[in-house]
Formats: C-alpha cells, sequence, structure tokens
C-alpha cells in the first residue's frame, strides 16, 4: 500500500502480530544505525541527532498540516484546529530543543565545520515544504536542489499547490464573507502579501467573536502558529550567531544576516495588521 507520506510502499512485515518486538515495530535498527559522525569530536553525535530529531518532527508537521489544508478544503474547521494545534505543540517543542544544542561550544563546532563541507539546513527538503504549505513561498528556493529530482518534485507540487493561508481564506469566502476575488485564484507560487478584503473579513470576525467562534478560534490559533515559527527562526538565529559569530555559512548565504532577513517573513499579514485597527 503507499505510503501516504511519501509515495513509497509501505514495509509489510512477516513478523506475526504476537511475536512483534518493540525494536520490529519502530524499525529501531534503521534508525538506530543512521548516526555517522564523519569527525573525531564527541559532540558532532549531539549535532546529528538534533537534526535528525527535527527532521523527524518536520515529517510530521508536513502530514499534520496538509491534513490541515484538505480538513480546511471540506469545511471541518474542527478537524483542522486539531490538526493545526499540534503543528503548533511540535513548533513549541522544536524551540525547546534549541537549549540542548546550546551546550555546544563555538571551538567544538569549529573543529567539526570542516566535515560537513558545504552541507547546510538551507538544504533542508522538508523545511522548505513546510515554509511553501504556511504560505512563505519562493521558487529561488528550487535552485538548491537541482540534482535531485524527488526533491525537486517534492517542492514544485508544494510551490503551486494552496497553502495553509489560500484555505483558510477560501474557508472565509465560503463562508459568506466578502474576499476579493483576485485572492481566490490558488495556483501561484508567490509569498503571501497582504489583503484588504481579508483584513477586513477578519476585522469582521473580531469584532464579533461570538458570532463568528469558529473563525475567532481559528484566527488566534493561526497567530500562535506564527508567534512559534518566528520563535523557531530567532532561536535559529541566535544559536547560530554564539556559535560561528558572523562567519559565512556552509549553504553559500552570509549566515548570521541571511537569517536575520527571514525574520521579516510575516505568514498571515492581516491578522497582524488588524490589531492596529480593532
Ligand atoms: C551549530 C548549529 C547551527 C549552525 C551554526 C547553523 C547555521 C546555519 C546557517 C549559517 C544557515 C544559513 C544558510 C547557510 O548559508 O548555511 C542555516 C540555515 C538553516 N538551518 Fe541551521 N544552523 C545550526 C543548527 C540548525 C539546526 C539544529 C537546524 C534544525 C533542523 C537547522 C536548520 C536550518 C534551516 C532549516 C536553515 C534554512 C533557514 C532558512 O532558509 O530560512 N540549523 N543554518
Ligand atoms: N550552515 C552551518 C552548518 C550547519 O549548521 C549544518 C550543516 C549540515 C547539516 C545541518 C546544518 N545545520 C543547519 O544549518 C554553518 O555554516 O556552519
Amino acid at each position: 500500500m503507499p505510503c501516504p507520506l511519501s509515495g513509497r510502499k509501505r514495509v509489510t512485515s512477516a513478523t506475526a502480530p504476537n511475536e512483534m518486538r518493540y525494536d520490529d515495530y519502530l524499525h529501531l535498527k534503521q534508525i538506530l544505525d543512521s548516526q555517522v559522525p564523519r569527525s573525531e569530536i564527541p559532540d558532532e553525535l549531539l549535532f546529528i541527532i538534533q537534526h535528525q530529531t527535527a527532521e523527524l518532527w518536520m515529517k510530521l508537521m508536513l502530514y499534520e498540516l496538509t491534513q490541515a489544508i484538505q480538513h480546511l478544503g471540506s469545511d471541518n474547521l474542527p478537524a483542522a484546529l486539531k490538526a493545526i494545534a499540534r503543528v503548533q505543540r511540535i513548533m513549541d517543542h522544536l524551540n525547546h530543543a534549541w537549549s540542548v544544542l546550546a551546550t555546544l561550544t563555538p571551538s567544538d563546532f569549529l573543529a567539526m565545520r570542516p566535515s560537513l563541507g558545504s552541507a547546510s539546513g538551507h538544504q533542508s527538503v522538508q523545511f522548505r515544504e513546510i515554509e511553501f504549505l504556511l504560505g512563505n513561498k519562493s521558487s529561488a528556493h528550487l535552485a538548491d536542489h537541482t540534482q535531485d529530482e524527488l526533491a525537486l518534485h517534492a517542492l514544485q507540487k508544494r510551490l503551486m499547490a494552496p497553502s495553509l493561508y489560500d484555505e483558510v481564506v477560501r474557508l472565509m469566502a465560503a463562508r459568506g464573507m466578502d474576499i476579493d476575488q483576485s485572492r481566490l485564484q490558488f495556483e501561484h507560487s508567490e509569498p503571501t502579501s497582504h489583503s484588504p478584503s481579508v483584513e477586513a473579513a477578519w476585522l469582521q470576525v473580531y469584532r464579533q467573536p461570538e458570532e463568528h467562534r469558529e473563525l475567532y478560534t481559528l484566527g488566534e490559533q493561526l497567530v500562535e502558529l506564527e508567534d512559534s515559527v518566528k520563535h523557531w527562526r530567532f532561536r535559529h538565529l541566535c544559536t547560530v550567531e554564539r556559535i560561528i559569530g558572523h562567519r559565512q555559512g556552509t549553504g553559500g548565504t552570509s549566515g548570521v544576516s541571511y537569517l536575520r532577513s527571514t525574520l521579516n517573513t510575516v505568514l498571515f499579514p492581516e491578522l497582524w495588521q488588524l490589531r492596529t485597527h480593532l
């Protein structure tokens, strides 16, 4: 049976259910054999596990975000809210995890850095897919993946698919709110930008939360999610600055100043703007 997450076949084990063991069920051999340091630096294990666990959580985030988008499309707001709440909790968890990496000293990291070559988190396909799903689209990021057809295909698909923002706006229109037609074109690869008609619709919701209970809860949950994403960007930036200062990144960016520029990203601009006009 194809796995809904990766398109790969599900592994059907020959193990009878009553002989199933913890390590079989979790495929622990594959997972625990996958930490392969390239240097003699003892802290490289921390560095690898920090990233591998983050990628596992990102896998779940992608799954939940996709579910949330589907539920919004079928006007099932309670199910969408449940998935969005889970994504937000995962983000919080990843935010707490930075404190483990903060035990890595600059000299330890600099000693292992040559072993990383040109590898960088900038090349994380799942991170970029999450950004696109959240509406922070940019075709420029496809350039990192020209050598990997599968990755390129996954990113192209996400780039053109409706984002969480798009589906929220579609739902508001479906519920009778007056949304500008130009906002209801969902096949685009542009990052989300502010729309006056979307802000006006949210203002209506926020001025009468009792009348629009579900949409109001959605709005607040989206703000909380974006807050957690901003925290992640900031914690990453601080970790990077304290470990490599203002060196260029291995991924070819300017490093800290590039990461600082990502703090200007806004995923749900109208929800932030409306606070001034409420
Ligand atoms: C010693 C710790 C770390 C350092 C020094 C570091 C450094 C950097 C730098 C300099 C960049 C900019 C791209 C480049 O030119 O390389 C970057 C991007 C990135 N890093 Fe890290 N990083 C660290 C830990 C992590 C961890 C734990 C994650 C978790 C998955 C992560 C994920 C990312 C992602 C997703 C990007 C792309 C960000 C974007 O484009 O908005 N990094 N990192
Ligand atoms: N970009 C980092 C290297 C780095 O942190 C990294 C290297 C390989 C895999 C993941 C990484 N994490 C985040 O970018 C640097 O410039 O030192």
